[in-house]
């Protein structure tokens, strides 16, 4: 019993019915300090105040495994009575055991455990998709994230080999575990739904020892979409922006050079310009280098095309409304062109097409450098240069009475006539050139000479398209150019009043011939009706030689028509 008492580590303390301490083994003194021949005899409460043994002698009662702070060390208790024969209490014991140590580990796992909650938490909560494999190469954790993409569950993939989930291309979980190093941005295609992926994988080393490898996949399906958009959104920026220098006019012939000239000066100076020439000849191209050599660089470049705006939107989208302005009117209304504009430039293309009502309106803007929003009443400032185009002629449409007077002196402040092609061929050859360069690289071909043959035939020709027909012209006579040949020659060249469809220049739209495709004589009613129409409006365009006014005239249509359908048939 003794050698017990004394080799035990828990410690043991006995006290009498007087609460004198009677036992006292080594393991009590190492834990509270004092001696078993200083305490024996001695009342317990005047050394250990936490064993509780006064209270245990007076109610009989046990206590089992309490645990409690004695000093600085932390104890297990238990205590219980010592009774004699009859039930009497005669004195008390408490065996106690040091846990510091246990209480330390313990906080340590409970330390352990709150990272891993946070770990976990992270894990699943994160976007991107992450899987963790052993050192074979078994996977033993994937997220949400990981399930959502491959569109694998849990069970198909958790214990069974790494290279199960990938579809095409290496897996760097196994690359980590063959070097031990980390790998970087691999593409690989996974999961049920051929996803396409970047994944990189870093090993995961226990103490010197590869335990195994975490990987990470990125979804570049949203980001190649994400990189679609923001290149539709650019084209679409790029269009309203004002892209073209005075570099990218191509002019040689003499009145040209003049018109360069004169445009370039009216660059120098906020001057109103009016643009006049037929179409295609190159107005809108004045219109952006214009812009670009003024000290409005900077600032936007709106283009507005009078024509193609129909006639109700047309002052709303100029100017803008208010709150209210009319049924169906945006809440907040709306800012216009003009306000968009500001500090920078409007080119109002094919001004003549501006209804009366709206003139008057322009006019004020011209004057009082001021705009009213529709349903406004107070008028906004606003500081726009304004460039204008048309191929109409101007005089005639005031001499019916449908282009102002005032406005047309307004506008005609600083007019530009540019030549229609068939005046200045000798814009012709560098004109050949510049586009066979710009089509050499969008269709592949190493063009680099024109006969002369082919140049004075293409001399002969009055291009009522002007320069827009020429680069439709030379695009089309490209695609009839072979990879190796490098000089366009007669037999190259197009018809030129060609109406096949299928030579017509990269961006226009194609429609079946009759017939066309294999095995299918039948072609919808719709389809041979709008062939037709095109047909129709091209074959117009080229006898008006491109004036859509008289085109629009002599097919019975509203100019806005034209452009509508000219728009719809890509011509
Ligand atoms: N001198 C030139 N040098 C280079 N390219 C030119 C030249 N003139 C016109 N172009 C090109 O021809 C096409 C038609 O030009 P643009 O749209 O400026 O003509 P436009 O007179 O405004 O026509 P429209 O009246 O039909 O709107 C554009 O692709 C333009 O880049």
């Amino acid at each position: 019993m003794e050698v017990i008492l004394n080799s035990t580590n828990d410690a043991i303390i006995a006290v009498d019915r007087e609460e004198k301490i009677t036992l006292f083994n080594p393991a009590a003194e190492k834990i509270t300090g004092y001696k078993a021949s200083e305490v024996r005899n001695k009342k317990v409460e005047n050394f250990i105040k936490e064993t509780r043994l006064p209270h245990v002698l007076k109610s009989g009662e046990a206590e089992m495994n309490r645990r409690q702070a004695l000093g600085n060390t932390i104890i297990i208790t238990s205590r219980m009575p010592v009774k004699d024969d009859l039930g009497k209490i005669i004195g008390a014991v408490a065996i106690f055991r040091d846990v510091t140590e246990m209480a330390d580990l313990n906080y340590e796992i409970y330390q352990l455990k709150e990272m891993q909650s946070m770990l976990e938490a992270i894990f699943n909560a994160t976007q991107d998709a992450i899987s963790v494999c052993d050192e074979k190469g078994i996977v033993v954790m994937v997220n949400p994230a990981y399930t959502d993409l491959t569109g694998l569950k849990e069970e198909e993939i958790i214990g069974r080999h790494t290279l199960n989930d990938i579809v095409e291309g290496k897996s760097v979980h196994l690359e980590v575990l063959n070097t031990k190093q980390a790998a970087e941005r691999t593409r690989l295609r996974v999961g049920k739904y051929n996803r396409e992926v970047i994944s990189s994988a870093a090993p995961i080393m226990v103490e010197g020892v590869l335990k195994g490898s975490v990987g990470v996949l990125h979804d570049v399906t949203d980001i190649k979409s994400l990189t679609k958009e923001l290149t539709e959104a650019k084209k679409i920026i790029r269009k309203l922006e004002a892209k073209y220098t005075f570099d990218d006019i191509i002019a040689n012939d003499e009145k040209m050079i003049q018109v360069l000239d004169k445009a370039k000066k009216a660059g120098i100076t906020p001057v109103t310009v009016l643009l006049r020439g037929e179409s295609g000849t190159g107005k809108e191209l004045f219109a952006h280098s214009i812009h670009n050599l003024s000290e409005r660089k900077y600032n936007q470049f709106v283009r507005v095309n009078c024509a193609a705006i129909s006639e109700s939107l047309l002052e709303s989208e100029l100017f803008g409304y208010e709150e209210g302005a009319f049924t169906g009117a945006r809440k907040g209304g709306k800012t216009g062109l003009f306000e968009e504009a500001h500090g920078g430039t409007i080119f109002l293309d094919e001004i003549g097409e501006i209804p009366v009502s709206t003139q008057v309106k322009l006019l004020r803007v011209l004057q009082e450098k001021e705009i009213m929003r529709v349903g406004g009443t107070k008028p906004v400032p606003v500081d726009v240069r304004v460039i204008a185009a048309t191929n109409a002629h101007l005089e005639d449409l005031m001499r019916e009475g449908k282009f102002r007077e005032d406005l047309y002196y307004r506008l005609n402040v600083f007019p530009i006539e540019i030549p229609p092609l068939r005046e200045r061929k000798a814009d012709l050859y560098p004109l050949v050139m510049y586009l066979v360069r710009k089509f050499n690289q969008e269709y592949g071909r190493n063009v680099d000479e024109i006969s002369d043959e082919a140049l004075s035939h293409l001399k002969k020709y009055d291009w009522p398209g002007n320069v827009r027909e020429l680069q439709n012209y030379i695009g089309r006579t490209l695609v009839n150019i072979k990879y190796q040949e490098a000089l366009i020659q007669k037999k190259h060249l197009p018809k030129f009043f060609d109406n096949d469809q299928r030579t017509l220049s990269k961006g226009e739209k194609v429609l079946p011939e009759e017939g066309e495709e294999k095995g299918k004589t039948i072609v919808p009613l719709k389809d041979v009706l709008a062939r037709e129409e095109k047909k129709t409006i091209q074959q117009a365009l080229e006898e008006m030689k491109g004036n859509r006014r008289a085109t629009a005239k002599a097919l019975g249509l509203s100019v806005r028509n034209l452009y509508y359908k000219m728009e719809k048939y890509g011509i």
